[in-house]
């Protein structure tokens, strides 16, 4: 008789426009696991901020209010929701306003804290299969910018994505074809500033973690991503 493979975690990070979301998604549906779009949850309390008149640029405030909002993340591959306070942030989280205001907001350690913790409990109730319909006990792919180095460092397989900025811009800008900022070189600038944002804050930047495998995708179709990153899940559970 076959046994059910064990529970798997699997951590993708990277900067903006690799393909982190779009991998993440296939993978978890080809395999029956959970996803977490960590970058949502970070969006969603920027969102929350700007609704609810802080200064995104005052740390300080930030702070006081971290606490506050009510996020909840949907986990099921085929349909990741997103709410804060009950409502549905889906939509609003992906505006300009958000996008230029998010590394601000992530950078403070009480919003660290507060989305990390969040991010755990995902991940253990994922693994353990725990009470909701999504949560299968299969595991879990999540997403971001530090999975692999803070959040999840006993994940079963880490994976960092890279692109060139050139490509990353191209699919960003494709992505936003006929909306606002859809022009290639200020999305490639504005990218730029949010990967230089990232990765220097202090608390918890974007950072290829020690034992990650590192996938360039410059050249690669998401389907070829996809796959490769499926092959390595597979290794991982065989090898259990
Ligand atoms: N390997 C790839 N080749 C071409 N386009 C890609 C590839 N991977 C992702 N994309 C496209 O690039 C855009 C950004 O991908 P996304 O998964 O949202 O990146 P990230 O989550 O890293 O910001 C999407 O429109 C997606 O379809
Ligand atoms: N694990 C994570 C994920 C996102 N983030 C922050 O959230 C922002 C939005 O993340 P995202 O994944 O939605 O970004 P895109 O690259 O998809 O536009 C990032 O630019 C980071 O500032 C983070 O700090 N840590």
């Amino acid at each position: 008789m076959q046994t059910a493979p064990a529970p798997v975690i699997v951590a993708i990070d990277g900067p903006s426009g690799t393909g982190k979301s779009s991998t993440s998604k296939a993978v978890a549906a080809e395999l029956g696991l959970s996803y977490l779009d960590t970058g949502a949850q970070y969006r969603a309390i920027t969102w929350w901020m700007l609704s609810n008149g802080i200064d995104v640029e005052d740390p300080a405030a930030v702070a006081a209010a971290a606490g506050k909002p009510m996020i909840v993340s949907g986990t099921d591959p085929a349909l990741p929701t997103i709410s804060v306070d009950g409502e549905d942030a889906s939509g609003p989280i992906r505006t300009q306003e958000v996008t230029a205001a998010v590394s601000a907001v992530s950078a403070v350690a009480e919003v660290r804290a507060r989305i990390t913790g969040l991010q755990r409990s995902i991940a253990a109730e994922a693994a353990e299969g725990g009470p909701s319909a999504e949560g299968k006990g299969r595991g879990i792919v999540v997403e971001g910018r530090d999975i692999g180095s803070t959040v999840l460092p006993d994940a079963d397989l880490k994976i960092f994505l890279t692109a060139s900025p050139e490509a990353r811009a191209a699919r960003r800008s494709g992505e936003l074809r006929g909306k606002e900022g859809a022009d290639l070189a200020a999305t490639q600038a504005a990218l730029l500033k949010r990967d230089t944002a990232d990765s220097s804050r202090k608390t918890s930047p974007l950072k290829k973690a020690d034992d990650a495998v590192e996938v360039d995708t410059t050249e690669l179709t998401l389907e070829q991503v996809v796959e490769c990153v499926v092959t390595l899940v597979k290794e991982k559970q065989l090898a259990e």
